[in-house]
């Protein structure tokens, strides 16, 4: 785990003593869009036009950010459109790597063996940490965004004209209830459980978990009676939130210290990621090997013998009779 500062790679875990033990997040460093017409999005500069193979995907599959860009490629069908690397799942002192393992798809546009090269390969002089997901663009070499919440808004419907599928997880009406769902599911829920895990005091540890548990309870009561949390359809907010329980109970329960229920525990929440789960393309999403191996191999402060436990037996593949709802 580390970052570049100008361009030079330093290996430094996170720094929370700086922040009274408490993990605080950086905002992603490439915030441009790709849009139908190549004009500027809402941020960045403009330039990135929809075009089918042109664009580049690195992703690691343990990852619930980069999760969600697989979501969205899988589901719009823009396998065929956009490529895609994924590294290998343990990041050790280099960060995320390229090294041989399974299920690592080499990065065959800038060859890097460490995903650092991908940021240096854009902006030499880069300063900042080496996240997955990057978009790439393969015409001007340079990465259009590392934002996730803003690729899925791009695959969403950016590439509609150039051969994605029109199914559309914005429906316009809900627009402004989607983007509160998402403040609170990333702040309390998604960003939750990493903010428990990293931290490095009992205080800063204990207070996102009151709050992680209070969101999920809330969100367990929502889910009584709406099928999805926008009600009949499924919507960005669902995916949003699925990429993290899906790594609830394997991962975050135990490695992270998420542990006062699991998911399980809830009927409607348990059953809500099993109906997601079971949407067609989304298990080929999933890879739980991937997802456990990286996290308890690569925090070595938080795991140090780096041992994978064996369990939990968890099976997404169950009925869940949630098309009553
Ligand atoms: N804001 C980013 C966050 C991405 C992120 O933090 N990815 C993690 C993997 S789950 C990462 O690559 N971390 C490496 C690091 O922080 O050094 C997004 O949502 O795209």
């Amino acid at each position: 785990m580390g970052l570049l500062v100008d361009g030079q790679w330093q290996d430094k875990w996170y720094d929370t003593d700086a922040s009274g033990g408490r993990f605080e997040r950086e905002d992603a460093g490439f915030r441009n869009w790709v849009t139908t017409d190549g004009s500027a999005g809402p941020t960045g500069k403009g330039g990135f036009k929809a075009e089918a193979n042109r664009y580049h995907l690195y992703v690691s599959l343990a990852c619930p950010w980069a999760h969600r860009t697989t979501i969205y490629r899988k589901l719009k069908g823009l396998e065929d459109i956009i490529s895609m690397s994924v590294v290998h799942p343990f990041m050790g002192d280099k960060g995320w790597t390229f090294a041989e393992g399974k299920g690592v798809i080499a990065d065959p546009i800038v060859h890097a063996r460490y995903l650092y090269e991908v940021y240096t390969a854009a902006k030499s002089d880069y300063t900042g940490r080496v996240t997955v997901p990057i978009l790439w663009d393969k015409k001007t070499n340079t990465i259009v965004s590392n934002e996730s919440s803003e690729i899925i808004r791009m695959f969403n419907s950016a590439f509609d004209e150039v051969g994605a599928t029109t199914s559309n997880f914005i429906p316009p009406e809900l627009l402004a209830e989607i983007d509160d769902i998402n403040t609170f599911v990333y702040s309390a829920v998604n960003n939750g459980v990493y903010k428990a895990g990293f931290a490095t005091t009992q205080e800063a540890y204990e207070q996102p978990l009151t709050t992680l548990f209070d969101a999920l309870d809330t969100l367990e009561a929502r889910l009584a009676k709406r099928r999805y949390l926008m009600g009949d359809t499924i919507t960005e907010a669902d995916w949003r939130l699925f990429t993290t329980l899906v790594r609830f109970d394997a991962v975050y329960v135990g490695h992270f210290k998420c542990n006062i229920r699991r998911i399980i525990d809830y009927p409607n929440l348990w059953g809500y990621l099993r109906d997601l789960y079971q949407v067609p393309g989304i298990a080929d999403t999933v890879n739980m090997n991937h997802i456990k191996q990286h996290y308890y191999t690569s925090h070595a402060n938080i795991n140090p013998t780096r041992i994978i436990p064996v369990g939990p037996e968890l099976d997404f593949t169950t009925a869940h009779n949630r098309e009553q709802l």
